[in-house]
């Protein structure tokens, strides 16, 4: 049997050519990348909105490793963009893979139908296509690439419960990241969010009112802790931690920042961690890993957003 790994190119969800990293196994091509320095490997399937949305899928196979049909758009970018991600975490901080012990990356594409979601399910990445209006292919973001990623990184670490204020910093320690990976701008799935509409996004750290959550604690929602309720309004009131994390970033920079918030969520925070426990966490590792003016920016980032 020939087998290899190989490079091939694809085309994503917004037209742009990319090198994909493939296997070839008898005359078939993969997208299946075996480069990356860890014992797994990052592995892109199609779930083909198969009704009973059963995972991983397929394989994504193409006989000449050119992936540029429709088809293939969504699983070129959700596995160019996993590599990315990847790469960021092992980059800046030495971390290999999610668990930091190599573990498989492994993501579905075309789940569902008309799905207007992605998501880390505890094992995998699943993504949605959207219904058309209000998403395209969500892997075409690498934005959300990255918030569902970081969520692996986060239960392989803090753990931080999915439900009020624990819930709602999982969702912001997300997005964080989602912006440090992309570092285009303060929007969260502009590339896949309305497509009939440019300029508009999901959610803006630096403007978190402008699509509807709090930018501070005085606007806290207190939802339920029910599906309905999304679960104490996790993707709302994460708008207070994304606005502190903005107002960190504009006085102490992206990378003391990424160092910062990486610690803290690897090193400090724990399940129940609120919005409180993350201010302390985050001006501790600043302490640790810079100085005290560092510290006392962060400080003050968390008092203007009302958490003390
Ligand atoms: C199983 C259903 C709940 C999973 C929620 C996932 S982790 C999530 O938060 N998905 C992101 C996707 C995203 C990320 C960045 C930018 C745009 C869209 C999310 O925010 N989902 C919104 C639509 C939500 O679930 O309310
Ligand atoms: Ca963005
Ligand atoms: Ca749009
Ligand atoms: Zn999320």
């Amino acid at each position: 049997v020939k087998e290899a790994a190989a490079t091939g190119s694809g085309t994503g969800v917004l037209g742009g050519t990319k090198s994909l990293n493939t296997y070839s196994s008898n005359n078939t091509y993969y997208l299946y990348d075996t480069t990356k320095n860890m014992s797994g490997v990052i592995q892109t399937y199609d779930n083909n909105n198969g009704g009973q949305w059963s995972l991983p899928g397929d394989y994504v196979t193409d006989t000449d490793n050119k992936f540029i049909s429709e088809s293939q758009k969504a699983a070129v970018d959700a596995h160019y963009y996993a590599g990315e991600v990847y790469d960021y975490f092992y980059d800046n901080f030495g971390r290999v893979s999610y668990d930091d012990n190599g573990a498989d990356i492994t993501s579905t594409v075309h789940y569902g139908s008309n799905y207007n979601n992605a998501a880390w399910t505890g094992n995998q990445m699943i993504y949605g296509d959207g219904d058309g209006s209000q998403f395209t292919y969500l892997s075409g973001a690498d934005d959300i690439v990255a918030h569902e990623l970081t969520h692996a990184v986060t239960d392989s670490s803090a753990q931080l419960v999915y439900e009020n204020q624990p819930g709602a910093l999982n969702e912001s320690f997300s997005d964080v990241f989602g912006y440090f990976v992309d570092n285009e701008d303060w929007l969260m799935g502009e590339d896949v969010y309305t497509p009939g509409q440019s300029g508009d996004a999901l959610r803006s750290m630096s403007n978190p009112t402008q699509y509807n959550q709090p930018a501070h604690m005085d606007n806290y929602r207190d939802l339920p802790n029910t599906e309905a309720g999304d679960w104490g309004g996790v993707h709302i009131n994460s708008g207070i931690p994304n606005k502190a994390a903005y107002n960190t970033i504009q006085s102490i920079g992206q990378s003391k920042a990424e160092e910062i918030y990486y610690r803290a969520l690897t090193n400090y925070l724990t399940p129940n961690s609120n919005f409180s426990d993350a201010r302390e966490a985050l001006i501790q590792s600043a302490n640790d890993l810079y100085d005290s003016s560092t510290a006392n920016s962060i400080a003050s980032a968390w008092d203007s957003v009302g958490v003390n």
